[in-house]
């Protein structure tokens, strides 16, 4: 496996917003390597918003999910159906995901940690779950009050249950880069925990970087050792951007064949039981890049998109933390006083 493609250092500046494409020549060499195809998830409305400490009205909560569903965005993970003493956020989980407007096509899957969120799930009439286990035993006990073991246990019997009923599961694997409790994570751990998830069932699983700590140095190394026990095709990243890693990150995921990445608009997120963890890579970015390298990601409206991510900022009283929007945004500015 070559890590860094040897004609990645031919390829011209950052493309600029009105879409400069590079010669023919090139991009083959480079992109050949490349998924032609990438599926985005955008984890906006439940990572984004779990972690806000005021709570969103659930009003606008789903006028947020149904705008992002005009974008045309094609997966979008709802809310969780976890315990509201934990997250309190999304203790209205069963009314939003009951109210959204869902465009046939598009896919609403719900996070569930045990038997009692997957019935609560199936009752709002979810039909993707997904579970989410940790590559960190300490993590894992301040996340979901199990040990790693214990989680995968109750994980299988979610899994079994969900697909005896017709749902299909993903797997999310947390601190695969690193822990905010146990600092770095050995790959093994990783490597264990992704298995163990996909030998129970789950038709993808996301690696998360929950703290955004991984280079693609880490990316390289535990996507090298998974290599041998699964499917590229099969794996998703989900990195948070806490120090500017992520776009990187994803990158090298590409490199590897994986072709399924989490987002979320604005660059939102963070996990309520992850100190220092700050928000996703922003949607907006990631759709910018993956163009740029003529990578279907869909038929996403970025202006859309952009203004969806803006509005939720001003609803929640935060900086958008989407380079893409931030600049577009200017560059409007700047042409209508012109
Ligand atoms: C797993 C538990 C419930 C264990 O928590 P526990 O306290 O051990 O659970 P319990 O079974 O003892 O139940 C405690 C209470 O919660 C209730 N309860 C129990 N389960 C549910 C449920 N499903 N729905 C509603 N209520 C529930 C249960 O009925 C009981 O209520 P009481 O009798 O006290 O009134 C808890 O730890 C939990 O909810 N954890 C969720 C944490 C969470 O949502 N974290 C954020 C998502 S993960 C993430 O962000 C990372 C990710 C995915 O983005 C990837 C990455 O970045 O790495």
């Amino acid at each position: 496996m070559i890590f860094l493609h040897s004609s990645y250092r031919m390829v011209p500046k950052i493309l600029s917003p009105c879409r400069q494409s590079f010669s023919t020549s090139i991009q083959t060499e480079w992109n050949h390597s490349l998924p032609s195809k990438v599926r985005i998830v955008e984890v906006g409305p439940r990572d984004g918003l779990q972690n806000e400490k005021n709570f969103v009205p659930t009003e606008e909560k789903i006028k947020f999910i149904d705008k992002l569903t005009e974008t045309g965005l094609e997966t979008i993970e709802v809310t969780s159906f976890i315990s509201p003493k934990w997250v309190p956020q999304l203790a209205d989980a069963k009314q939003v995901f009951t109210s959204i407007q869902k465009k046939p096509g598009v896919r609403y899957p719900v996070l569930v940690p045990n038997l009692k969120g997957l019935e609560a799930a199936l009752e709002a009439g979810a039909q993707e779950i997904a579970i989410f286990a940790a590559a960190s035993e300490t993590f894992s006990r301040k996340n979901l009050n199990c040990s790693i073991d214990e989680s995968l246990s109750r994980f299988k019997q979610v899994t079994e249950e969900a697909r005896k009923q017709g749902l299909s599961v993903r797997g999310y694997v947390s601190c695969v880069a690193g822990c905010p409790f146990e600092g770095p994570i050995e790959t093994d751990k990783v490597v264990k925990v992704t298995r163990g998830l996909f030998e129970m069932g789950c038709y993808e699983v996301s690696l998360g970087d929950t703290i955004g700590v991984g280079t693609p140095g880490d990316f390289h190394r535990i996507l090298q050792a998974l290599k041998p026990h699964v499917s590229m095709s099969a794996l998703a990243v989900h990195c948070h951007d806490t120090r500017g890693t992520a776009l990187a990150n994803i990158l090298t995921a590409l490199q590897y064949q994986v072709a399924v990445v989490d987002a979320s608009v604005a660059g939102l997120g963070g996990c309520p039981f992850a100190p220092g963890a700050t928000g996703n890579v922003a949607t907006e970015d990631v759709i910018y890049m993956l163009r740029g390298m003529h990578i279907d990601v869909g038929p996403v409206d970025l202006s859309a998109l952009i203004t969806c991510g803006q509005q939720v900022c001003d609803l929640l009283g935060k900086k958008n933390n989407s380079k893409v929007a931030v600049a577009t945004q200017a560059r409007n500015k700047m042409h209508a006083k012109l």
